[in-house]
């Protein structure tokens, strides 16, 4: 890891609601370093999404900078892609075609601006395969997203954001929608696919496990409204990670404990207050 790839400086976010202003997020300060994968945890309603949102570039803070690679983030970029909680495919595309549609945006010849190259049609649809085969999908590659299951669509909205294999890949509770086991078997795939392309990732998620086993950081958010970084846990756990052992190990069961211990005993009475 090397620098701060992304740099998130005294960052707020107030909405206009029917009842006045909102105050969601308040001076929120973060540096992610490249490589690094880093999830925001926190309860419902904190601004998980909110921030996301923010380094996305799909939303401006109301005050604050957030920078990606040196540069004001003034909107979205294919050096960032996000996995949305709800997916998001177009409905009329096979999921074949939702996948290449993005692969060929980086890597095809419709885009030499970005300086990936220009790969045939043949390497596209090789990458576009590879892809739906590593999330289980390679069935359903003809099928459009109204004939296959919530899980599905969401594990081809995943495809979509790995086979572009972008420098920072944002995911919104990526893996909320999926059974145990694919969650599980999807985890495993993240960390490989990870750490092989170096990306860096920025991850919503509430759940604990997932955070431990795939953070480099975890980063809790106080309860809302103005919500802010309450604190940050450095997981230092070496990596490969097996979840199998780590089940065991005494060291992973320290984090999951500091990071239950925030949600439900420092910030569960701020909830009750609220
Ligand atoms: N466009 C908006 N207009 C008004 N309020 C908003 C808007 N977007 C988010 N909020 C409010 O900001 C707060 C943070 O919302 P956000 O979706 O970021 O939370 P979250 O932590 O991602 O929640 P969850 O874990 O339930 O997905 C909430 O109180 C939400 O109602």
């Amino acid at each position: 890891m090397n620098g701060n790839y992304i740099e998130i400086s005294g960052v707020a976010q107030t909405f206009k609601t029917r009842k006045g202003l909102f105050c969601a997020l308040q001076n929120i300060n973060l540096a992610v370093s490249k490589g690094e994968f880093v999830t925001l945890i926190g309860h419902s309603g904190c601004g998980k999404s909110t921030l996301l949102n923010l380094i996305a570039g799909l939303t401006v803070p109301t005050q604050g900078h957030l920078l990606c690679a040196n540069r004001e983030i003034a909107g979205p970029g294919p050096e960032r892609a996000v996995v949305f909680q709800n997916h998001s495919l177009l409905p009329w595309l096979t999921c074949f075609e939702n996948v290449y549609l993005g692969v060929e945006r980086v890597f095809g010849a419709a885009n030499r601006s970005t300086g990936a190259g220009s790969e045939s049609k043949a390497q596209l649809t090789a990458r576009t395969d590879a892809v739906l085969a590593m999330v289980g999908l390679s069935a359903a590659a003809q099928k459009r997203p109204g004939e296959i299951s919530g899980g599905m669509k969401q594990r081809v909205g995943i495809a979509r954001a790995l086979a572009m294999e972008p420098k920072v890949l944002l995911m919104d509770e990526p893996f909320g929608a999926l059974d145990a086991l694919t969650r599980a078997k999807l985890q495993d795939e993240l960390l490989e696919i990870v750490a092989r392309t170096h990306s860096t990732v920025v991850m919503v998620t509430h759940d604990v496990d997932e955070a431990v086993l795939l953070s480099d950081r975890i980063v809790m958010l106080t309860n809302g409204p103005a919500a802010t970084v309450g604190e940050v846990l450095r997981v230092d756990l070496p990596r490969p990670r097996q979840r199998v052992e780590l089940a065991e190990s005494t060291h992973y069961l320290h984090f999951r404990k500091a990071v239950i211990d925030f949600l439900y005993t420092r910030q569960a009475h701020v909830e009750k207050a609220a």
